[in-house]
């Protein structure tokens, strides 16, 4: 059963953005969606309808696991990219995974940009729960892996109590770094 327990589906948060509008990286240096991590999956994602965020995931040389496919690791570190930014852009409040499930369904070579629909599936007090479909190369192309997450929602202090100094001042002094968000950090 998915969502497994009762849940409510709130309405989108008011500051998110109209559909097909594309969504900044939330942080710099992410791994999964920042634009001055050379070595990241730089994933990009928009605005979908209702609860829908829709992500693309280009698998370069970097990413493969045997000789011309992608690593399944990878793409799931992709898809916990594609389900954060769907429960960070539609509720805006900060999250965290606690666990994410992924179903490889079909290889994906290099050279595939996955078309990855994550949607909202619901909220259970600080627990949320998501789950995405990743398509290959088309909105309509054939499905290749699935994926279903819960994300805790945690107050911002858990970033600063558990990040590393310097990149919290870093932040701090270039809040630019987070995207377009105001958030106020004082290590
Ligand atoms: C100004 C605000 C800005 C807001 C943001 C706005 C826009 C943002 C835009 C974009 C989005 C941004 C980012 C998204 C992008 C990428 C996503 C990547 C995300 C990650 O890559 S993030 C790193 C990996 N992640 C961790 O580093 C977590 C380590 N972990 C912990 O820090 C703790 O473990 C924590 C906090 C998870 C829980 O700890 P805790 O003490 O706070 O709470 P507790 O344990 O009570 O759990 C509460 C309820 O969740 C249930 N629960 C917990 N874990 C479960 C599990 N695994 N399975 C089943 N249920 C579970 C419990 O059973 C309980 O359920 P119940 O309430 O029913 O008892």
């Amino acid at each position: 059963m998915w969502p497994p327990v009762a849940v409510e589906l709130p309405e989108r948060h008011e500051d998110t953005p109209a559909p097909g509008t594309d969504l900044p990286p939330h942080y710099a240096y992410c791994f999964g969606c920042g634009d001055r991590q050379e070595d990241g999956l730089h994933l990009r994602a928009s605005v979908g309808e209702g609860q829908r965020i829709r992500s693309r995931f280009t698998v370069t040389e970097a990413h493969q696991g045997a000789p011309g496919l992608a690593h399944g690791g990878l793409l799931a570190c992709a898809f916990d990219e594609a389900l954060g930014t769907t429960v960070g852009n539609l509720l805006r409040r900060p999250a965290v995974t606690g666990r994410l499930e992924t179903d490889f369904l079909r290889p994906v070579p290099v050279g595939t940009t996955l078309v990855i629909d994550a949607r909202l599936d619901g909220v259970a007090g600080r627990k949320v729960y998501v789950s995405a479909e990743g398509r290959i190369d088309a909105e309509d192309g054939p499905v290749a892996v699935r994926a279903r997450a819960l994300f805790v929602l945690v107050e911002l202090k858990h970033f600063i109590d558990n990040g590393r100094a310097e990149d919290l001042r870093a932040v701090a002094a270039d809040p630019s770094l987070l995207g377009s968000r105001p958030v106020e950090l004082n290590p």
